[in-house]
């Protein structure tokens, strides 16, 4: 039979928290682009209430989520030891995401404390990381403010915090992509939100989802290191059969609403940063992409320069799209217990059949 492989194409479930139709990116109605000069808590209390908080509402809410953006002291502990390993920080921050599930109080975190948890941990881990020291939160500042204090050790000034606020609410959620789908279904056991986030992280990972975005600035790395002409590159990798990463969407087969307002993002930072021969290589390649294959940037494409202009590690890229995507994430677990249909389709059996166990039984087994 014919199946829509990898459920393309398929509406599995209702839901209210964004939409992709007529690829326009909407959240609870508004599109993104009026939305990415909006203020990420603001974006966080949309999705999660599908409406705008009003003043008081938003003072509040941004109150209670810096006042959470504290670790308890047993987490702290055991994040000093596995942050430092040499794994994948992205491996990392799924035991890390896990763990914070395990600690004595968590029973009754709710969204607020979890995001707010979330966030420290993995401003956390890339202080480990860079052996630095560990920064509290500083309660004047707003939750893009501290989260970048707490990575970077400084308190940000206002055009940066409006330039990463916008790149965090583009990315904080996308309908039911592939890390929000498997929240879903994890979600729909019943299970707790640890797990559901735990469970999250671990499909963004990969290099088809959010795991592009290194690989996209190892790319553009290489093509600049080696001065290759981005046409000549993009041959020799279709040659032996490797996609060119940050191309290419399941929905938008005609551009990613996102990716044009991170080019410009990215445009306007790499100069400032020494890093126009990057966008330069990376527009020539999306030029050339575009004209010989038809294919658009993602989401992943232009995040990457911007995580680099920002002095970040290609190796934590990923974890960095985890912490903005920890929002959506968390609306749709919430949706989920609240509509919730265990999640469990059914699959075509097309393996051997009539086949028996026969087997005779020996001492051997026994011993
Ligand atoms: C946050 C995000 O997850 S955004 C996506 C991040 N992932 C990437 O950037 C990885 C590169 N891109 C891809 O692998 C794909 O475009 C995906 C996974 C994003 C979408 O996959 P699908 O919807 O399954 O499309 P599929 O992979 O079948 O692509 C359709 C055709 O375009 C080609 N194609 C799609 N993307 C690319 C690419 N990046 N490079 C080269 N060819 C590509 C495919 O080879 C396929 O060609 P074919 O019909 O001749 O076999
Ligand atoms: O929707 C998808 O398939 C992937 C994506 O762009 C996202 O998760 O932001």
């Amino acid at each position: 039979m014919d199946y829509p492989r990898g459920l393309a194409g398929v509406v599995v479930d209702q839901t209210k928290i964004s939409s992709t139709a007529g690829a326009h990116l909407t959240y609870a109605g508004y599109p993104i682009e009026e939305l990415s000069e909006a203020s990420f808590e603001e974006v966080v209390f949309l999705l999660w209430n599908t409406r705008l908080p009003n003043e008081q509402e938003l003072y509040d809410f941004r109150a209670d989520l810096v006042s959470k953006m504290v670790l308890p002291a047993e987490t702290i502990r055991l994040l000093l030891y596995i942050a430092k390993e040499p794994q994948h920080p992205m491996s990392i921050l799924r035991t890390t995401t896990s763990l914070l599930g395990t600690t004595n109080d968590v029973e009754h975190d709710e969204p607020p404390k979890i995001l707010a948890k979330m966030l420290t941990a993995i401003a956390a881990i890339l202080r480990i990381r860079d052996n630095e020291p560990l920064i509290a939160v500083d309660p004047n500042l707003n939750v893009v403010e501290n989260f970048l204090y707490m990575i970077k050790g400084k308190r940000p000034d206002r055009k940066l915090t409006k330039m990463f606020s916008s790149v965090m609410i583009l990315q904080a959620d996308h309908e039911f992509n592939a890390s929000t789908f498997t929240a879903r279904v994890v979600a729909s056991t019943f299970a707790d939100y640890y797990s559901c986030l735990t469970a999250a992280v671990s499909a963004l990972k990969g290099p088809l989802h959010g795991g592009a975005n290194e690989r996209v600035f190892e790319m553009i790395e290489e093509i600049e290191k080696e001065q290759i002409d981005p046409k000549d590159f993009v041959e020799l990798q279709l040659k032996k059969k490797r996609k060119i990463m940050g191309f290419g969407h399941r929905i938008y087969k005609n551009g990613d609403p996102r990716a044009f307002i991170l080019e410009e993002i990215a445009a306007e930072l790499a100069p400032e940063t020494g890093n126009k021969q990057y966008l330069k290589i990376q527009q020539a390649l999306a030029k050339y992409m575009l004209e010989r294959f038809g294919l658009h940037p993602n989401v992943d494409y232009y995040t990457a320069l911007i995580y680099h202009c920002l002095g970040l590690d290609k190796s934590v890229f990923t974890m960095i799209f985890a912490t903005c995507r920890t929002a959506g994430w968390l609306a749709h677990i919430m949706e989920q217990r609240r509509e919730n249909c265990l999640i469990r389709p059914n699959s075509e059996y097309v393996g051997p059949t009539n086949q028996h166990y026969l087997r005779k039984e020996s001492e051997e087994d026994y011993k």
